[in-house]
């Protein structure tokens, strides 16, 4: 597949502040791309820095082949959201619209096509200076697809929407990405990429920290052991540690003794026997394997369990688990 959004070592100082530092990523159409990261991690001025509208320090970033900023007529190449609640309040959504599309050659009919696609045809008279924040996010979400653009970047667009909007939102940017567009959306929550996104693009403190799939990127949580914990109880536990620590998982005794992993215990095939040996009684933690995988294996080796129960981390929790290193000390949300 394509790469529309090229970043390579992207580099952004304001003064003495590092905003963005050698941020090598990709952006491919067809997809919803998260852009995922903690406060000030650098999200916007890296979509600044897509725009044009700031120059890098160091590196690059091409949308299509070549920098953004070179392109006449922009937004028919490309529609944005970025600061919702910075639109002149003293003119109407339709007059606001009209005066992009103008400065776009982007027909007139464009303007109340994409104010009935957001839901604001009936206020498209009205001062912007009045709506709420969700009226401006649709506002800004309307100017961003005005000019009928192949890649589209949003800038934290759930911001104020209400659970109906979110929905709208989400379904906006699946149909897009459906009709092969490049739609790259940024959020500092990870719940909200969760349902949102195919694809990531994780930074923190200005850094990559990951760029993946997002069921890779769950799963890289899976690895760490944030995703979810497994309780089990077995009057066999010896039998049980070695089943589930031959399939890679890491299990301890509810004391906290690590009975194995996948690295110190080697497979042991069908290996079934009376529990015994095993301090700190029945009760094992398994993490690494899915509460199904381990009663299926239990069960293919007459392993009798007594109890299976998950516990799962909040991906908000696993998220800031994973960035923990990387959020921004001048917003002051570090650990
Ligand atoms: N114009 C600017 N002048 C000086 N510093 C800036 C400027 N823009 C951003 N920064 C700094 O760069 C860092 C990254 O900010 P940025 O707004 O890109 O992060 P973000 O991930 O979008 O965060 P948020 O979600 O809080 O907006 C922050 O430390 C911020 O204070």
């Amino acid at each position: 597949m394509g790469r529309v959004i090229e970043a390579e070592e992207l580099t952004k100082r304001y003064g003495r502040t590092t905003a963005v530092s050698g941020l090598t990523f990709s952006v491919r159409p067809g997809q919803v791309t998260g852009f995922l990261g903690p406060n000030g991690a650098g999200k916007s001025t890296t979509l600044r820095l897509i725009l044009g509208l700031h120059e890098p320090t160091a590196g690059s970033v091409t949308v299509g082949g070549r920098p953004f900023r070179s392109r006449p007529r922009g937004l028919r190449h490309v529609g944005a959201l970025l600061d919702a609640g910075g639109v002149h309040g003293g003119s109407t959504a339709a007059a606001h619209l009209a005066v992009l599309a103008r400065s776009n050659r982007i027909p007139r009919g464009r303007v109340d096509e994409v104010l009935a696609e957001v839901g604001l045809s009936a206020v498209a008279r009205r001062r912007i200076g009045g709506f709420s924040l969700g009226m401006k996010q649709r506002l800004g979400i309307a100017g961003a697809l005005l000019g009928d653009p192949p890649v589209l970047l949003f800038d934290e667009p759930l911001n104020g929407l209400d659970p109906e909007g979110v929905r709208w939102v989400r379904g906006l940017f699946r149909r897009l990405a459906a009709e092969g567009r490049t739609v790259f959306v940024s959020s500092h929550l990870m719940s909200e990429m969760e349902q949102t996104a195919d694809r990531l693009v994780v930074i923190g403190r200005g850094e990559l920290i990951a760029e993946q799939s997002l069921p890779d990127f769950l799963e890289r949580f899976a690895e760490r052991g944030a995703r979810a914990t497994v309780t089990v109880r077995t009057p066999e536990a010896a039998a049980l540690t070695a089943l589930l620590t031959a399939e890679g998982a890491t299990v301890t005794t509810a004391s906290g003794a690590a009975s194995g992993t996948a690295s110190s215990t080697p497979a042991s095939g069908t290996a079934s026997g009376p529990a015994d040996g095993v301090p700190g009684g029945d009760a094992l933690t398994v993490t690494g394997l899915s509460a199904a995988r381990i009663g299926d294996l239990a069960f293919r080796n007459n392993v009798p369990l007594h109890e299976v129960a998950t516990r799962t981390a909040s991906l908000e929790e696993a998220f800031m688990d994973l960035t923990a290193d990387s959020v921004d000390h001048a917003s002051g949300e570090h650990r």
